[in-house]
This record gives structure tokens, C-alpha cells and sequence, in this order.
């Protein structure tokens, strides 16, 4: 049987689970790619730090350009744009097979990459990238490549649904959640990827990318946080029946794609409610396929490894089968612009939860009323309940609209702050799936 040397760049989370399976799983890895797979070196920082027991000390060095220029399969998980992004540009130079699980590096340099790949005859496998375990890309890419994709909405981060989870489940603290959602492996490097949602702008790029066939990057993703979500937030959102997510979302609009990611209020009995802890879910609608769903596990080493080994398997297998990488058009990605511009938020339509803190007196829901029906926006529901500002009479407001435009919805939220009786915004929040 054939051998193909594999150099794995990074041992951190992910890292470290994809040699434990390439060491401990060699046969079977062997039988079902049709070549064994000889795991030659693994690049890392630093080779003095203590790694699992499987990884045995003399497979690691700190040469990772030395290590790609004798290795036919590179596997990238060191993450970030440099050197990750050279070291798989130096790959696909060679024609190598190259797997990574770097989302902020497709999401910048992503078109440049697959036309590295296929003008060297080379493969970049990345369905590790975009929600950990769960097979998303290959379906998007190969199953709905028949049919038009109008919409991809889901939980793509599995940090902050982790963090928002235990907020609505538990009451517990933001910095203690963080802390365990880094410790199980969830997070980032630097998790302000994470809960500021970088992280998942770049997966709604990449989604974007394959879904709608144009160059889309990071840069053309609208991006809010949850930063700012409080447990007043999270406990509003809980007495009116929603669920507080930290939601992409990709549309196809008339002569664009709106991309977009922010905190969003869900009801609880939508099956996006039900994805608890580090899990994802992403919706899919198409043309003729209707609405499908896919839901797993989406961040932590040994989901994310299985990801990196599928691309990887799948490789080879094509490789030893003698379909030359540089034939595989169909299975290097495609990104050719179809004239789908990346369309700002302004060109949305969604509803708005708004919760104000207003002086409780004859007149004031009326003035608010009207600034509503000013911007055409319609109130779908409003609840009066009694602030604890007694002196001053103040009451709360939570208003959720009807679908509307994002501009309306913004110039309504601009006037509303303006008027003297309203002391406090307390909160803004787009609405989903009502
Ligand atoms: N942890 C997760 O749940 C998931 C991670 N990913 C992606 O997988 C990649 C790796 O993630 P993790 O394993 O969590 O990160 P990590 O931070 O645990 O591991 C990164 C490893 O790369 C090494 N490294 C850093 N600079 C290096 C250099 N110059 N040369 C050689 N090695 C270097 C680090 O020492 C560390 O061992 C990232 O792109 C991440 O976005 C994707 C999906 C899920
Ligand atoms: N930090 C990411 C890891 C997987 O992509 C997340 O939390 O989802
Ligand atoms: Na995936």
C-alpha cells in the first residue's frame, strides 16, 4: 500500500486531537483512505511545552516551512493569518493537499487560496472551519450545487452560545462562563474573536462564499457582539417567551447578499432555542430543497478533529483513486462572482425588541406611538410594567415591531432617544423567527 507523509502545523486543541487519531487510528485510517498516512512531524512554538502522551517529543519541531516542503498532506491548525496563511500558500505552491480549520484566514484570503490550489493541482478542505463537527460546507458545495440557496441563518460560535446558555440557564456570569468555554477548548486564541463575533462574521463570509458563488470576506459581514448583553437582557428576553442568540445570517437579496451577525432574540419554542451549550445549528433555505437543518457539535478539539480528518480522508481517497487533485475541479471551490454585491445592513428587513425606561404619565405611550407610525414602522406587541424608580414614576416599556426596515428601525430607535420623556434606551435587540 502507497504512503503519504502528513505534516500537521499546530498541537493546540484541535491540533493535538488529530494526531491522537492519526497515530491511534492508522489502520483503519489506512483501510478507508486506500494509502496508510505517516504522520512526519508536527510544527509548534515551542517544543519544550508538554504535549499528550501519544505525540512523542521527536515529532515536533519549530521548522514548519521545512516540514510543509516534504509532506504531501499538510493539516493547518495553528490558526490566525500569519504564518498560517503562508505556510498554506507555500503548501498549495507545491500541490500538496492542504486541511485547515482557519476560518479568519478563509475569510480574508479565502479566494486567493483556492486559486492557489487549483493552479497548482493542489486541494484546500475546510470543512472544519464553519461549525466544528457538523458536515455543512460539502452539502452547501456539492449536495445543493443544483439548486439556488436563498438564505443561511444559524448559531455558528459555539463559545457564546455556550456563554448566552448558561446566562439564560443558570444566571451565571459572563467572565466565569468565558473562562470555562476556554478551558473545554471552545474559544479562540484570543476569544475576543469570540464574544465580539468575529469569529462568526468570517464562518458567515465563508457560508456566504459557497451559498452565493462571489468573493465575499470578513470586512462585507455586519458584526455586533455580546459584549453588551446583560442578565436584565437575558431575563426580559426569558419573561417574554425569546431566547437571547448570537445569530449569522446570509440572505440573498435582489441585486445583493446581506450578511450579518448580532444577538438575537428567538422564540423559545424555535428550534434554534433547543441548541444548548457549545452546539450549532444552520438553516439552509433553497430554492427546491425547501428548508433543511443541520445541528452538532460545534467547537472543542475532538469534534473540530473529526471535521479535518473527514477532509482529509476524502482526499486521499481521491488521490488514490488517480484523480489527480488538479481534475477534482468540481471539489476545489468555486468562487466566481455572479455579480451578488455584499449588501449592507440598511437593505434588511427585520423587527425590533426595545425596552425604554419612561416617565409613567398621561401622554407618554401616545408620543412614542406616533414617532412609530412617523417611520411606518408597526408595533407587533407593547408591555407596560412598573420601573423600580418610584420617586420618578418611571415604568419600563418593551415594544417588539413587526418586520420592517432596518433604516426605519434605526430612525425610529434615533427619535425615540431624543424624546424628553424617555430617560433610558435600555435595550435593542433584532427579533427572529416570530
Ligand atoms: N477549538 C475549536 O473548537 C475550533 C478551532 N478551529 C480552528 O482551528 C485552529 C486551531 O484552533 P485551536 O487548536 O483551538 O487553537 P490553539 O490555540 O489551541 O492551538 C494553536 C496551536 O498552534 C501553535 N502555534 C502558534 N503559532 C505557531 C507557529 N508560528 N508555528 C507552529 N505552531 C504554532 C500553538 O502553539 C498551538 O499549539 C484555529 O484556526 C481555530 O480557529 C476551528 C473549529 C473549532
Ligand atoms: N471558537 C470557535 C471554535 C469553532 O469554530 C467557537 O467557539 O465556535
Ligand atoms: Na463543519
Amino acid at each position: 500500500m502507497n504512503t503519504l507523509k502528513v505534516a500537521l502545523l499546530g498541537a493546540g486543541n484541535v491540533g493535538s486531537e488529530v494526531a491522537r487519531i492519526l497515530i491511534e487510528d492508522s489502520e483503519v485510517l489506512a483501510a478507508r483512505a486506500g494509502s496508510k498516512l505517516e504522520l512526519i512531524g508536527i510544527a509548534v512554538r515551542d517544543t519544550a511545552t508538554k504535549r499528550g502522551q501519544h505525540i512523542a517529543p521527536e515529532l515536533l519541531t519549530t521548522e514548519a516551512e521545512a516540514l510543509v516542503d516534504q509532506a504531501d498532506l499538510v493539516i493547518e491548525l495553528i490558526g490566525g493569518i500569519e504564518p498560517a496563511g503562508s505556510l498554506v500558500a507555500r503548501a498549495l505552491k507545491r500541490g500538496s493537499v492542504v486541511v485547515t480549520g482557519n476560518k479568519a484566514l478563509l475569510a480574508e484570503r479565502g479566494a486567493e487560496l483556492f486559486q492557489l490550489a487549483r493552479e497548482n493541482g493542489g486541494h484546500l478542505g475546510f470543512e472544519a472551519a464553519v461549525a466544528g463537527a457538523i458536515p455543512i460546507l460539502r452539502p452547501i458545495n456539492e449536495s445543493l450545487s443544483g439548486d439556488r440557496i436563498t438564505k443561511v441563518m444559524g448559531i455558528v460560535n459555539g463559545t457564546t452560545n455556550f456563554i448566552l446558555d448558561a446566562m439564560d440557564t443558570t444566571g451565571a456570569d459572563f467572565a466565569d462562563v468565558l473562562k470555562q468555554a476556554q478551558d473545554l477548548g471552545y474559544a479562540e486564541a484570543d476569544p475576543t474573536a469570540d464574544i465580539e463575533g468575529f469569529d462568526a462574521a468570517a464562518k458567515a463570509a465563508i457560508l456566504s462564499m459557497l451559498s452565493f458563488h462571489a468573493d465575499f470576506r470578513l470586512g462585507d459581514v455586519y458584526r455586533e457582539g455580546i459584549t453588551s448583553i446583560t442578565a436584565d437582557d437575558v431575563d426580559a428576553a426569558k419573561e417574554a417567551g425569546f431566547v437571547i442568540k448570537l445569530l449569522a445570517i446570509a440572505e440573498r437579496l435582489e441585486d445583493g447578499v446581506a450578511m450579518r451577525v448580532h444577538p438575537t432574540l428567538i422564540p423559545r419554542v424555535h428550534p434554534l432555542g433547543a441548541v444548548h451549550g457549545a452546539f450549532n445549528a444552520v438553516f439552509v433555505e433553497a430554492d427546491n430543497a425547501g428548508e433543511l437543518m443541520f445541528y452538532g457539535q460545534g467547537a472543542g478539539g475532538r469534534p473540530t478533529a473529526s471535521a479535518v480528518m473527514g477532509d482529509l480522508v476524502s482526499a486521499v481517497r481521491r488521490l488514490t483513486r488517480g484523480v489527480g487533485a488538479a481534475k477534482d475541479a468540481d471539489e476545489v471551490v468555486e468562487v466566481r462572482s455572479l455579480d451578488l454585491k455584499p449588501l449592507g445592513i440598511e437593505h434588511v428587513m427585520t423587527s425590533y425588541c426595545i425596552g425604554l425606561t419612561v416617565t409613567d404619565r398621561p401622554g407618554v405611550l401616545s408620543r412614542i406611538a406616533a414617532i412609530f407610525a412617523e417611520n411606518g414602522v408597526s408595533i407587533e406587541q407593547m408591555r407596560q410594567s412598573r420601573g423600580n424608580d418610584e420617586e420618578n414614576q418611571a415604568s419600563v416599556l418593551r415594544i417588539i415591531t413587526h418586520r420592517g426596515s432596518e433604516q426605519a428601525l434605526a430612525q425610529t430607535v434615533a427619535s425615540i432617544r431624543e424624546l424628553d420623556v424617555v430617560s433610558r434606551v435600555n435595550s435593542v435587540l433584532r427579533v427572529e423567527g416570530n
